[in-house]
């Protein structure tokens, strides 16, 4: 199910990189805006010229020694003040961008269900904030330049008042710098969506042509070279929208700076005349010749300044956005109720409609299953015929569209998600890789439990997986992973170990397996699911279920129930015997794969 979370407004936005600055640092947040103290002192200085020409050219001592001293004070104190906020700023920086890593990590970390891993809207967001490196530590360095440019821009306007007020016509043309400015940053902000998703491609190929797993299959069939050309094209189409923006905004502001050079020379000239008429004195032309100088980089600064607070605004939103996907995800999740000691009954999918966040067509529609308590159930199926899916909602991994799946008749959505799951277990195909110690590796499938040798051994034996040890030299304490110094593991060592953490809750009210045994060789294959099996009607008091999904037939004649998938919905279901009498799909599948091992 997608989520519809809404745009943040502007105010929450600044609220929120504001706030985080000065939390992450109050003392540093106060120190940086010296560099705006010093931006002040630097639109003074035209005054003080000003003083000092007047003064030498009328004798006036006083004017003279205290625009000098003016000057020389200011010239001084911008230096220190800008080093000193400079120096604060990269910190707060730094530790404000720290912060919102910290944030959208626990918070996805957090986010009771996966819908938001796997929507496309999500990780667009997403990838804008991180694919610039530090965008969102940014967001404060935008902030203090926005007030700089702000605050500068603010004195000057005065001071060229002081001057002269005609200079003040110039203002004007801060209003079609204004609004040029604002189109330049909407223009940023439509490439920044536009090459999300590029961005994101381009990315997930570098990811290909770098990492060991998928260096064989690239070489064995030659196809870097396509893979290369591929990853240019994503970093080309990702680079575009950028280059395409910044070359209108730049043509906009040459624009921009051509009509001011145009006001600020007829105002220039008009002052000139007055002044070669006696009616202005020298002292003031002089400063009005510096004052416009500043007045043109306050009116280019506009554009900076706008650009600037905009991508502040946008940094801001979409940390917004993306905390509010987590809280509206949190907030859908009311369940408190405790799982059951035990079931009862069963587990039953009722009328489940089910699309993936982002995908335009449902994967389950009205889909209705029921899995009976204590059984031990084989799902079967073509690729794509649903069977991950049935094991993520069954274990409340998504959010459905409609439907409830049912506990002994209680709705999941009223139970305490994260005592559902405590009171559940699983081993995936897409296994997780801890290369931790093999104990801790282990043990992580149930944190309640300290993970002693008798306990990690027994979950290795439920999952036939005790000969890994040979490949341990020191036991369970031998660390994984060459790269740390540890032992390398085949696919399927690997395998065994997570099917080993699945094993680690003794007695789960659900316990998936989700194709853990690919690797595994269809007898060793069968001989874990038929132990696994015995083991499971022996100690099915509590009415745990398991459901394995599958791809080999031949492993599933000892499950209580099958289950037969295609497009989504169930095609056959009942006993192995059943089916096989039935001569169905099941029977014709299966007895294809028995001619196959013969
Ligand atoms: N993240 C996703 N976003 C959109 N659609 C998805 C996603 N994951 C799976 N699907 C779609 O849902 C359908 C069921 O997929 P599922 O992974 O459940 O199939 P499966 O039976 O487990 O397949 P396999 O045997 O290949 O593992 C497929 O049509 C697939 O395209």
């Amino acid at each position: 199910m997608s989520a519809t979370v809404a745009e943040p407004g502007v105010r929450p936005s600044v609220w929120l990189v504001v706030s985080s600055s000065w939390r992450s640092g109050r003392l540093a947040f106060l120190i940086s805006l010296l560099e705006v103290v010093s931006r002040v002192l630097q639109s003074l200085n035209p005054l003080f010229v000003g003083f000092v020409v007047t003064g030498v050219i009328e004798h006036r001592l006083g004017l003279l020694v205290g625009g000098a001293a003016g000057l020389a004070c200011s010239q001084g104190l911008i230096f220190l003040l800008m080093l000193i906020g400079v120096h604060e700023r990269m910190h707060v920086n730094d530790r404000v961008g720290f912060a919102f890593d910290q944030c959208i990590g626990r918070r996805s970390g957090l986010t009771p269900t996966m819908d938001h891993l796997v929507d496309p809207a999500y990780q667009d967001r997403l990838q804008t904030l991180t694919e610039r490196q530090g965008a969102m530590g940014m967001a404060f360095q935008s902030l203090v330049n926005t007030l700089n440019n702000l605050s500068g821009a603010v004195v000057t306007f005065v001071v060229a008042f002081l001057i002269d007020p005609r200079l003040l016509l110039l203002v004007l043309v801060a209003v079609p710098a204004a609004l040029a400015a604002q189109r330049t940053a909407s223009w940023e902000s439509a490439a920044e969506a536009e090459s999300a998703s590029s961005g994101r491609l381009s990315e997930h190929l570098m990811k290909v042509l770098t990492s060991a797993g998928p260096a064989s299959e690239l070489r064995v069939m030659g196809a870097r070279a396509r893979i290369a050309e591929r990853a240019d094209r994503a970093v080309r189409a990702w680079r575009a929208p950028y280059v395409r923006a910044s070359a209108r905004g730049s043509a906009l502001n040459s624009l921009i700076s051509l009509v001011y050079l145009g006001a600020g020379g007829a105002i220039l000239w008009w002052m000139v005349d007055d002044a070669l008429r006696g009616r202005l004195g020298v002292g003031t032309l002089v400063a009005a010749v510096v004052v416009l100088g500043d007045l043109r980089d306050s009116s280019e600064s506009m554009l900076w300044t706008t650009n600037l607070a905009a991508r502040m605004i946008r940094v801001g939103r979409r940390v917004l956005w993306l905390e509010r996907y987590g809280e509206q995800s949190v907030a859908r999740h009311t369940g408190s109720g405790a799982a059951p000691s035990r079931i009862e009954r069963g587990i039953s999918l009722r009328d489940v409609t089910f699309t993936y966040p982002g995908a335009k067509k449902a994967t389950f529609q009205g889909l209705s299953i029921d899995l009976p308590a204590g059984a031990t159930i084989a799902v079967v199926g073509e690729n794509g015929a649903g069977k991950s899916t049935l094991v993520n909602v069954l274990t409340g991994m998504y959010d459905l569209d409609a439907g409830s799946i049912e506990i002994d008749g209680r709705p999941l959505t009223t139970l305490d998600l994260a005592q559902w799951r405590a009171a559940s277990s699983g081993a995936f195909q897409d296994h997780a890789r801890f290369e931790f110690t093999a104990r801790d590796a282990i043990g992580i499938g149930d944190l309640q439990t300290e993970p002693t040798d008798a306990v990690v051994l027994a979950a290795l034996a439920r999952a036939a997986a005790t000969d890994v040890l040979r490949a341990l030299p020191d036991g369970l304490d031998t660390q994984l992973g060459p790269e740390w110094g540890g032992v390398g593991l085949s696919g399927g060592q690997w395998q065994r170990l997570a099917i080993a953490r699945g094993m680690m809750r003794g007695r789960p009210l659900l316990q998936v397996l989700d194709e853990p045994t690919s690797a595994l060789d269809p007898a060793t294959e069968h001989a874990l699911f038929d132990g696994y099996a015995d083991a499971a009607r022996r100690t099915r008091d509590n009415g745990g279920i398991t459901v394995l999904v599958t791809h080999r037939f031949s492993t599933v004649s000892a499950a209580d129930l099958v289950v037969v998938m295609a497009d989504g919905a169930v095609a056959e279901i009942g006993t192995h015997d059943e089916l096989m009498a039935a001569d169905g799909t099941y029977a014709h599948l299966y007895s294809l794969q028995a001619a196959g091992y013969h």
